[in-house]
């Protein structure tokens, strides 16, 4: 089928195919997917001008997605059955979501999550055609109790608009749901997890959004608003934090113990007085002012089982856990095999069911601050050059158990373990770690690399 009409005064012809449109706006042909068609929005009063709204993909370097349009001209029973003929393929050829749901913390990042969502992201989603129910947070930690009581089955997903602490706080909520209603128990970490088929939409206004740019390679809220638009999903991993038999959080992106979880500390309890300032202030104190704090550890890693080989011998799975003795200083990781910087992304193995940790034995204060800086670009070279102090490991589980071997007046420091900047208190100094293998399922059409920046 095809529809006579005039682009830039120009007559073409559209032709509807199989998964998109195709036609010539002057000399040069235009194929659009459906799911990257917005919506055909009506301009005159006498029908005779609309704009067809469009995702324009931007895959490198930026990864972005944008909002375009094209105004179209014709008679106007002309556009209204391609009006038509649009709607009906995006329904039968998309996956795109009819109603969802949109969580929002208007307190995040700048304070500016409520203003975005009702200028920047309900508009966009309105022309595409998808219906919002909008919540607004109060109060910190309310969205665990509407969480727990909103009824999901009236939409097709939830939109979070927050950053990793909103992410955070939603998805465990979400997720013990899940397990709850299969009858899995969550606080055995041997329990095999349901996945949760439940899609999310992160869109970034918080502060630290690593989910966000993990699941859509940028941080930017139209992106984010268009992958959504666009209906694809993908699966992405957390880990389970254990403690004396009990389920402590799901993280959905990082984890960290001693010096991390100190620092994560300070800055929510004990510096939160001077505002902003403690982001800077905390991090500079932990490098340069405060000693480095040692931990003796017993510390288990857990590699990931050989399954190509097919036929691995006792030994060798015996073999795949390594248990050592060591004082730490640190200890942060990473829900996802991350991709290096300085590896072509085209180079890079495929992705394996595991997580990316580095724990730290002591060193000198520039090289820590030298090695943060580093770590930003995450680069095989950089970790070559500081394996003195960084240990780094791609694995599928850790335990880390505090020795007795440690100064009783620090027991208390011990306990403090921090899940997605979270931070939470152990009930003994002995934790592990497990990657629960893609059991999230985040709207998104991204491909690219998985990095932190
Ligand atoms: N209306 C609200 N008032 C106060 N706190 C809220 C509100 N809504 C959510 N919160 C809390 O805000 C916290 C931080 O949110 P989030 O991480 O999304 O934003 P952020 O700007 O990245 O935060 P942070 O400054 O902690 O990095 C969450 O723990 C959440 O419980």
């Amino acid at each position: 089928m095809n529809f006579n009409v005039q682009i830039s005064g120009a007559s073409t012809e559209i032709q509807i195919g199989e998964s998109g449109i195709v036609y010539f706006a002057g000399k040069e042909e235009h194929k659009r997917a459906y799911e990257d068609i917005i919506s055909l929005e009506k301009l005159s009063g006498d029908g005779k001008t609309c704009r067809l709204h469009y995702i324009q993909d931007h895959p490198f370097p930026n990864h972005k997605l944008t909002k375009e349009y094209l105004d179209i001209t014709s008679e106007d029973n002309v556009l209204r059955d391609f009006q038509e003929t649009l709607s009906k393929k995006i329904s039968a050829v998309t996956k795109r979501p009819r109603k969802l749901s949109v969580f929002v913390n208007p307190i995040g990042g700048k304070g500016k999550g409520k203003q975005i969502c009702d200028k920047e992201v309900v508009p966009v989603l309105q022309l595409a055609g998808i219906q919002t129910d909008v919540v607004v947070s109060q109060r910190a930690y309310h969205f665990k109790e509407i969480t727990e009581n909103y009824d999901f089955n009236s939409v097709d997903g939830l939109i979070i608009m927050g950053g990793d602490g909103t992410y955070s706080e939603i998805i465990n909520v979400l997720m013990r749901k899940r397990q709850h209603e299969a009858g899995v128990d969550f606080n055995s970490s041997s329990s095999l997890l349901k996945t949760m088929d439940f899609p999310i939409g992160v869109i970034p206004t918080g502060s630290a959004c690593g989910l966000a740019r993990l699941a859509h390679g940028v941080i930017d809220v139209m992106t984010s608003v268009l992958h959504i638009i666009r209906g694809r999903t993908d699966h992405y991993n957390i880990v389970g934090g254990f403690n004396n038999n009990k389920l402590i959080g799901y993280g959905i992106i990082c984890f960290g113990y001693v010096m991390y979880a100190d620092l994560m500390y300070d800055t929510d309890v004990n510096y939160r007085w001077m505002k902003t300032f403690r982001y800077i202030y905390v991090p500079f104190m932990h490098v340069f002012i405060k000693p480095f704090r040692e931990v003796e550890v017993e510390i288990t890693y857990e590699y990931l089982e050989n399954k190509e080989s097919g036929d691995t011998t006792e030994e060798e799975k015996a073999n795949l856990q390594v248990t050592k003795t060591k004082r730490i200083t640190n200890v942060v990781g990473v829900t996802d095999d991350l991709d290096f910087e300085d590896r072509p992304y085209d180079k890079q193995p495929a992705k394996k069911d595991q997580f990316i940790m580095l724990d730290y034995t002591v060193c000198g204060r520039w090289a820590m601050a030298k090695h943060f800086a580093n770590l930003y670009q995450l680069t095989e070279e950089h970790l070559d050059s500081v394996k003195h102090f960084v240990n780094f490991n791609r694995i599928k589980s850790v335990r880390l158990r505090a020795t007795e071997n440690n100064d009783p007046s620090q027991r208390e420091m011990n306990l403090r373990f921090n899940l997605d900047g979270e931070s939470h208190q152990l009930e003994t100094p002995d934790v592990y770690i497990k990657l629960f293998p893609r059991c999230l399922t985040l709207y998104t059409s991204y491909k690219g690399s998985r990095r932190w920046r």
